[in-house]
């Protein structure tokens, strides 16, 4: 892996308030380009997590680097290379969408070009509501604009914390196209938490499960599905008869039932395992204490 492409590099990570240990030794890293989905139970330490990142909240202890620095001792130039969504704010709502994002994007102009405003109202789909006033907004258009917000500076990382709550599914998959456009066009690296597993599936590379203090889980969704064994369910029809059967081999399974019926086989489906199966699994493995011994390390 090259030095220049590493962006975040996040080791034995800990963090206590008070009595209470949050993080207990996180370990991951990203690299440039690439779409991290940081998932786990609530209260596991995703934002915790996200705030040390960004330089929000002092650790307790542990390395960490980001773009090349420890967000403790970041500066101003570091800062305008992040772009950070966060949960929900309300400010600024007598501004409107266009005047909001051009005044916001001129804090960058000493660091990077940042977005042209039009242009970025288009990409978040703003278009007709670039005059409108931010108080005015749905919550699905705040929304958007908070995404734009988060991206005005053509940041090189991106922290977005649960982005699509409250987004229509036209307006969730406008996203999931904007999101794939930054990764691939612009190398854009992004982390985001989520608590819709079908969009993490769809949007992340690499999933991280944060459970008990630690990463449970990092790789892939196929590789987690495949380190889950996680069931796949085979549907068909034989002799005007409809069958279901739920396998760890469906290859096997779909290979000896063609042997066993070949041409009278009908209507196929072969569903794998989903990326909510499998995190389920492996969460409640880990609640029953059996992650703690068998620990879940899938990279790439
Ligand atoms: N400022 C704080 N002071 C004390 N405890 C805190 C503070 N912030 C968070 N915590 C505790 O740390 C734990 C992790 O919280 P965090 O918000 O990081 O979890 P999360 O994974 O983001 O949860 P969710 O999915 O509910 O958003 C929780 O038990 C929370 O109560």
């Amino acid at each position: 892996m090259m030095g220049d492409d590493l962006v975040l590099d996040v080791r034995d990570l800990r963090m206590r308030y008070g009595t209470n240990d949050v993080l207990k030794g996180v370990n991951f890293h990203a690299c440039r380009g690439e779409v991290l989905a940081l998932l786990g139970p609530n209260g596991a330490g995703k934002t915790t997590t996200i705030e040390i990142l960004e330089g929000f909240r002092m650790r307790s202890a542990g390395e960490v680097s980001v773009l090349g620095v420890d967000p403790a001792h970041a500066d101003e130039a570091w800062r305008a290379r992040l772009g950070v969504v966060l949960q929900s704010w309300r400010d600024h709502g007598k501004w409107r969408v266009r005047d909001l994002l051009a005044h916001i994007g001129s804090f960058y102009e000493p660091y990077q070009k940042p977005w042209d405003t039009d242009e970025l109202v288009e990409a978040v789909g703003l278009t007709e509501h670039a005059r409108k006033r931010v108080m005015s907004l749905s919550g699905g258009q705040r929304r958007r604009l908070d995404v734009a917000v988060g991206i005005v500076g053509r940041p090189d990382l991106l922290f977005l914390d649960e982005p699509t709550v409250g987004f229509d599914p036209a307006a969730r998959r406008e996203f999931h196209d904007l999101v794939h456009r930054l990764s691939d066009d612009e190398d854009t690296t992004i982390l985001l938490t989520t608590h819709d597993l079908a969009e993490a599936e769809k949007l992340a590379d690499r999933i991280l499960i944060l459970a008990g203090g630690r990463v449970i889980a990092d790789g892939s969704a196929d590789q987690l599905s495949l380190q889950m064994s996680t069931e796949s369910e085979v549907k068909w029809t034989l002799h005007g008869q409809r069958y279901v059967h739920a396998t760890t081999e469906a290859t096997k399974f779909v290979h000896d039932l063609f042997k066993q019926h070949g041409d009278d086989i009908g209507d196929l489906e072969v569903r794998r395992g989903s990326l909510e199966d499998t995190y389920m699994a492996m969460v409640v493995a880990f609640e029953s204490g059996q992650a703690e011994r068998e620990f879940v390390e899938v990279t790439r």
